[in-house]
């Protein structure tokens, strides 16, 4: 894919790049544009809705097409399999949706969304993408735009592949420095959200950038794109490099990697922060705000009822692995529930592979199928009242695991594998 050409020879941001392409023409943040959607993404829980003023808008046509089946994606992964009959009511009309729209890309339950759709070479640089999802900031991570919209607005995408937009203003956030042992990217996104707050990004784009960033693979920049939004970003963007690059030229065939799909030096941006990471502690989100961050030594000895390793942010076969080789041998804790949910069907089947689910369940752990799992109390792990959960995920909003007395802690597959192994939140440096 090729750039615009033409900006007018204003530098832009990689954002403002992606809606000037998308619009058909040079903007800049602020402006109102009408773009077209390269991608759009729905679910089992939004799709239905989405279908439902689908039907709406093309009620008075004679042919009801979506705009383009081969730029939908339908992935079933919040109630999977289904645990209600209400849940499989919606896998039914998502499936006849596809099979009458023609939607090859839907069902079989490969894994968690934002998952699927960079492992299945979905995501490109330089793409405008939106999903009926609030994570779909997610994709940021291999240099695309994407974002979270809601039912409605992508039942007007089915219809006619296009969507208004104000181009987000972007803020910069400049990260140096090698993350010490143990420390990892969700303990960096962490940290930055406690820093600027959940509002500090509000409709802004969140682009990540400096050395540290392009030092981390691809599912360590995924951990932090996906949680731009817990900053208010309309997305998380990592420009694309030669990391994505490698990344995509195992999943699309005929992949060419274009330098266009960067912020031009002496952009406009609306802040920039610098961070130097080297002496970054473990990280914990604490209840009931995700901006509630805390270093790891400030609640350690907090005492667990349940383990989630998993979700969209952090349930990745690297992720897993760490916690697994953190645990080493040792079995978990009495008293403490692990519950291991790998992201998708891949990234399950390389750890099995990799013996990483044996050692696992030989220490104790419940291994799930792939699926969005406790995240967002949904079908399955669910916290009682009083009790705490610590999670690998993205929220810890109150009663998001399960009851409205219950405590969720967000933290890294590292802090989680050795707080697996004592039943508290421990510090993975002191394992
Ligand atoms: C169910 C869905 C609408 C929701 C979201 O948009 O984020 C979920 O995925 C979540 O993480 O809370
Ligand atoms: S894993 Fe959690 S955060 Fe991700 S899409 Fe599912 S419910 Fe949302």
């Amino acid at each position: 894919m090729t750039g615009m050409s033409g900006n007018e020879n204003r530098p832009m941001t990689v954002s403002e790049k992606i809606f000037s392409k998308a619009s058909g023409s040079p903007v800049k943040a602020g402006d109102f544009v009408l773009a077209n959607i390269d991608l759009a993404m729905t679910h089992d829980i939004t799709g239905p809705l989405a279908i439902k003023g689908f039907y709406e808008i093309m009620k008075d046509r004679e042919e009801k097409k979506v705009w383009d089946p081969t730029k939908i994606v339908i992935v079933f992964d919040h109630q999977v399999p289904a645990d209600s009959i209400n849940a499989t009511a919606n896998h039914i009309m998502l499936r006849e949706f596809a099979e009458e729209q023609s939607i090859l890309n839907y069902d079989v339950y490969e894994g968690v969304c934002h998952q699927v759709l960079p492992e299945k070479g979905h995501v490109l640089p330089g793409n405008l993408i939106v999903g009926s999802d609030s994570h779909t900031c997610a994709y940021g991570a291999l240099g695309a735009f994407s974002t979270g919209i809601g039912s409605t607005d992508m039942a007007a995408v089915f219809a006619t592949g296009k969507l208004w937009f104000k181009v987000p203003e972007t803020f910069r956030f400049e990260v140096e420095g090698k993350l010490p042992k143990h420390v990892y990217s969700k303990d960096l996104i962490l940290h930055l959200i406690g820093d600027v707050g959940v509002e500090g990004a509000r409709y802004m784009a969140a682009e990540f950038g400096g050395s540290t960033i392009h030092s981390l693979s691809i599912p360590e920049r995924m951990t932090m794109s996906n949680m731009a939004i817990e900053m208010g970003g309309k997305t998380g963007i990592i420009e694309a490099d030669e990391i994505t690059a490698n990344y995509l030229k195992e999943r699309i065939m005929y992949y060419e990697f274009d330098p266009y799909w960067k912020s031009d030096e002496d952009a406009t941006y609306v802040g920039i922060k610098h961070y130097d990471v080297s002496d970054l502690e473990p990280q914990v989100a604490c209840p009931h705000h995700v901006d509630n961050v805390k270093p790891v030594t400030e609640v350690e000895g907090t005492k667990l009822d349940q383990i989630f390793m998993g979700s969209c942010t952090n349930g990745r076969f690297e992720d897993i692995k760490i916690m697994a080789d953190i645990m080493g041998d040792e079995p978990v804790a009495k008293g403490v529930r692990l519950l291991v949910v790998p992201a998708s069907r891949t990234e399950y089947l390389k750890l099995l592979k990799a013996g990483y689910i044996e050692k696992l369940m030989n220490a104790g752990a419940i291994v799930e199928s792939p699926c969005c799992g406790p995240c967002m109390g949904g079908s399955f792990g669910l916290l009682g009242a009083g009790e705490v959960g610590l999670a690998t995920s993205n929220r810890n909003f109150k009663g998001r695991e399960g009851s409205p007395e219950s405590f969720v802690y967000l933290s890294s597959p590292a802090t989680a594998g050795a707080s697996a192994l004592t039943g508290e939140i421990t510090d993975p440096r002191k394992v």
